[in-house]
C-alpha cells in the first residue's frame, strides 16, 4: 500500500539533490523537484544541463553526494539497488536489448529473476507486446537484430513495463528513431500512460517532444539549474526567465496550436444548428480537434471557413481564420489544454494538470 496516495503528494522527491563527480564536474548544483503520483514529467534542457545526472539518481545508478531522493516517502538510499531497480521502470536511448536472446525472452527479463511462473511470464509477455503495438507470434521469437529501431524501442517499453513498475524512468526514449515513428511512438505511449497511470519521468532535450508529452515539464539549464517546472501551456506562454524563453525558440505559437483543442464557443454558430452532417465530412473539423489539424483544414479549403461539427457528427457552425485565432488567444490567456484536461487515471479524484512551482 503506497504511503501517498493523493495525487497532490509527491511520489519521487529530490530534496536538495547535488551532484559533483570525482572530476569536480558539477552536474547539479542542489536541487528541489516534486514529481507527482500518476504524472508524466519531462526534463527538458540543453547537453550537459544534468538530466541524465537526476534521472539516474532514482534508480541509484548515480549516488548523490548531498541531499536525497525520496521514492513513496522513503530514501531510495536506504534501499538496496537491485531491489529498487526491480520495482522501476528503466528505459534508455538505445534500450539495451540482450542480442542473443528474443524479443519474448528479453521482455521475460524481470519476470524470470523474479521467478515467475512460465505460464503466467508467458501470459505478461504477450499482453505487453501487443500493447505496444507487436505481435506476440510475429514479433516475440525474433532476435533484435531482426527489428526495426522503432520496433525495439517498443520492446524497450515492453520490457520495463513488465512487472506493472509504479514508476518509470526513461532517458531519451524515442531519440533514435526516425521522427515519423517517433511521433507514432510518443503518442502510443502517451495512451499507454493514461491507460497505465505510471508515474513516468522521462528525459529529453527535444522542447516538442517535452511538450507534447509531459503533464508538467521541467526545463533544465547547464550546470543543472532548474529554470521553470510548469505545465505545458504555461511554459509556452509564460516563460519564466530568458533562457527558457530562448530554449523554446520562435515557434511558440505554433506549439500551441498543437496542444489546444476547438471549443464550441470558437465556433461561429451555424444558422440552423443540428442538420445533418455534410455530405464530405473529410473537408470538415470537428469540436476537440487540436487547433493545428483545423489550421489544416482551414488552409486546405479554399475559403478560409470549413464547418464544424459536434461530436455526433452534427454541423454547429465554421471555424474562420478570425475564429482559430480568437481560440489560440483564448489558449494564452486561460492556459486550456481541453487534450490534457480529463484524463483517465485510477483515482478519479486526481488533478494532475494544476500549475507547476513557477
Ligand atoms: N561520470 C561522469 N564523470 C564526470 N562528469 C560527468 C559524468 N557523467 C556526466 N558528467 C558531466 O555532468 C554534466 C551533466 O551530464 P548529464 O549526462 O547528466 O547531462 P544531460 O543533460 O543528460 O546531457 P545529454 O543531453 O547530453 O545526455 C555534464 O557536464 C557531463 O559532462
Amino acid at each position: 500500500m503506497p504511503a501517498t496516495t493523493r495525487a497532490e503528494a509527491p511520489f519521487i522527491r529530490f530534496e536538495g539533490v547535488r551532484k559533483e563527480y570525482a572530476d569536480g564536474t558539477v552536474a547539479v548544483p542542489g536541487l528541489d523537484l516534486d514529481v507527482r503520483e500518476h504524472e508524466l514529467l519531462t526534463l527538458v534542457g540543453p547537453s550537459g544541463s544534468g538530466k541524465s545526472t537526476l534521472l539516474r539518481m532514482v534508480n541509484r545508478l548515480v549516488e548523490p553526494s548531498a541531499g536525497r531522493v525520496l521514492l513513496d516517502g522513503r530514501d531510495v538510499g536506504d534501499q538496496d539497488p537491485v531491489q529498487l531497480r526491480r520495482g522501476i521502470g528503466y528505459v534508455i536511448q538505445d534500450v539495451g536489448l540482450f542480442p542473443h536472446r528474443t524479443v519474448a525472452q528479453n521482455v521475460a527479463t524481470v519476470p524470470r529473476l523474479l521467478r515467475w511462473e512460465p505460464a503466467r511470464a508467458r501470459n505478461r509477455v504477450a499482453e505487453l507486446l501487443e500493447l505496444v503495438g507487436l505481435d506476440p507470434a510475429v514479433h516475440g521469437r525474433r532476435y533484435p537484430h531482426e527489428l526495426s529501431g522503432g520496433q525495439r524501442q517498443r520492446v524497450g517499453v515492453a520490457r520495463a513495463l513488465a512487472t506493472k513498475p509504479q514508476v518509470m524512468l526513461m532517458d531519451e526514449p524515442f531519440g533514435a528513431v526516425d521522427p515519423e515513428g517517433r511521433r507514432a511512438l510518443q503518442s502510443e505511449f502517451r495512451q499507454i500512460h493514461d491507460d497505465l497511470g505510471t508515474t513516468v519521468v522521462l528525459v529529453t532535450h527535444d522542447i516538442d517532444e517535452a511538450v507534447t508529452l509531459g503533464d508538467r515539464v521541467a526545463v533544465l539549464r547547464q550546470g543543472g539549474h532548474l529554470e521553470q517546472v510548469a505545465t505545458p501551456v504555461t511554459l509556452l506562454t509564460r516563460p519564466a526567465s530568458a533562457f527558457v524563453e530562448d530554449f523554446i525558440g520562435g515557434s511558440r505559437a505554433v506549439r500551441l496550436l498543437g496542444l489546444t483543442t476547438l471549443r464550441r464557443e470558437d465556433v461561429r454558430p451555424a444558422a440552423a444548428p443540428g442538420r445533418a452532417a455534410p455530405a464530405a465530412p473529410a473537408g470538415t473539423v470537428q469540436l476537440g480537434d487540436r487547433l493545428d489539424t483545423a489550421f489544416a483544414a482551414l488552409v486546405a479549403g479554399d475559403d478560409g471557413a470549413v464547418p464544424v461539427l459536434d461530436e455526433h457528427g452534427s454541423p454547429v457552425g465554421t471555424l474562420t481564420f478570425d475564429r482559430l485565432y480568437s481560440a489560440l488567444r483564448r489558449a494564452y490567456a486561460t492556459e486550456h489544454v481541453a487534450a490534457r484536461e480529463v484524463r483517465p487515471h485510477r483515482e478519479p479524484d486526481a488533478d494532475l494538470t494544476g500549475p507547476g512551482r513557477a
